[in-house]
């Protein structure tokens, strides 16, 4: 018998301007302790935390388990190699924009990494989590840890035909493929360490596909120049010290994939506008974290105060929230012995 334990830290994807291109992690880990048989019998899994009443125990419907499946397949082995007992602790609430479902797919694909010894890199265990998730913004960033950057490589047609079945096909095995080889790039960018993230997490779900879904199919010509110009910037002003909160308060503004999703989230528009570093000292940029109802103050200072105010606008919109005041998680998703 062995046991190890894997960890996968949240994240906040998209900072603002950066849909579906940046992300950083957050110091909120989901574990799964995994002990390991000497013989061959079931895989059992046990689960606390957000979404215990509702995250179902049976290997072939739960999204950790299912991923870990997917990749066996993927290497054809068709079913968990030995006896297996995993006991997930989840911290990280779900449908909220904290990254939950990435999370979920990459403590999957560490699964089946480590008990089939198929002995992945970080970067080729992506393609999987990329069959997954299909957005590197948020996985990209739990994976490697910090304040990343990332893109999908350009798919030739043969390789376009791999994505074709759905992840949910995937996860269920209603359709078969393998990924398309190197899928994600990633750069880690530099993080000024006197910037916290703040997140407002209001207590209600909002999955990251019906957020999708309000997403308009094209943009006009200024909107995208728009996210392009402060996108640059952003990358550079977020890593400078001493910070320029009034730089970061400008260029964390987007026009791509909020004003959409402002809809389902009621408070958005007024915190947005309302919270600025002038009207709150210590708070640089603001915005929605992945895609939401989360919302991610990156702050200097005063951080209490800068929540409070937040949560008195989503009350007035009947929202209940709670906050945390979290690090970058650096050392992205581990696994210990
Ligand atoms: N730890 C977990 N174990 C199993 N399934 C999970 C876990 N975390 C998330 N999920 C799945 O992912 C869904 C939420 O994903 P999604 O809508 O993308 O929101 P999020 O922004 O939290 O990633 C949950 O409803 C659940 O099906
Ligand atoms: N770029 C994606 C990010 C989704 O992140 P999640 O944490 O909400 O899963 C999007 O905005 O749709």
């Amino acid at each position: 018998m062995y046991q190890f334990q894997i960890k996968v830290p949240a994240s906040s994807a998209n900072i603002g301007p950066g849909f579906d291109v940046l992300g950083m992690s957050l110091e909120v880990y989901m574990t799964l302790d995994v002990q390991v048989g000497d013989d061959k019998g079931a895989c059992v899994l046990s689960y606390e935390g957000d979404g215990a009443n509702e995250v179902p125990l049976d290997i072939h419907k739960n999204m950790i388990s299912q991923t870990a499946l997917y990749v066996l397949r993927c290497h054809d082995i068709h079913e968990f190699p030995l006896a297996v007992k995993i006991h997930v602790k989840n911290p990280i609430p779900l449908g909220r924009g904290m990254g939950s479902s990435g999370s979920a797919a990459i403590a999957g694909v560490l699964l089946a990494n480590e008990l089939a010894h198929l002995k992945l890199s970080k970067l080729q265990m992506m393609d999987y989590v990329l069959m997954i998730e299909r957005h590197p913004d948020n996985v990209m960033a739990s994976m490697m840890g910090g304040f990343v950057g990332s893109f999908l490589r350009e798919l030739s047609d043969v390789e376009k035909e791999a994505m074709i079945p759905s992840a949910s096909d995937l996860l269920t095995n209603q359709g078969f493929s393998r990924p398309p080889k190197g899928l994600g790039t990633y750069a880690k960018l530099p993080w000024a360490p006197e910037l916290k993230a703040l997140v407002v997490i209001p207590q209600f779900h909002l999955s990251t596909s019906k957020a999708r879904s309000v997403l308009p199919s094209s943009y006009t010509k200024p909107d995208v120049i728009y996210n392009l110009q402060r996108l640059a910037l952003l990358t550079t002003a977020l890593g400078q010290t001493p910070i320029n909160a009034h730089l970061i308060h400008e260029v964390m503004k987007d026009k791509v994939h909020q004003p959409y999703r402002s809809q389902l989230i009621p408070g958005l528009q007024t915190i947005l506008a309302q919270m600025t570093p002038e009207s709150q000292p210590g708070l640089c940029g603001i915005c929605l974290s992945g895609a939401g109802p989360t919302i991610l103050a990156l702050a200097t200072d005063n951080y209490e105060e800068i929540a409070q105010k937040m949560l008195i606008i989503f009350k007035q919109n009947n929202v209940d929230c709670n906050y945390l005041v979290l690090s970058p998680a650096f050392e992205g998703a581990s696994v210990t012995y």
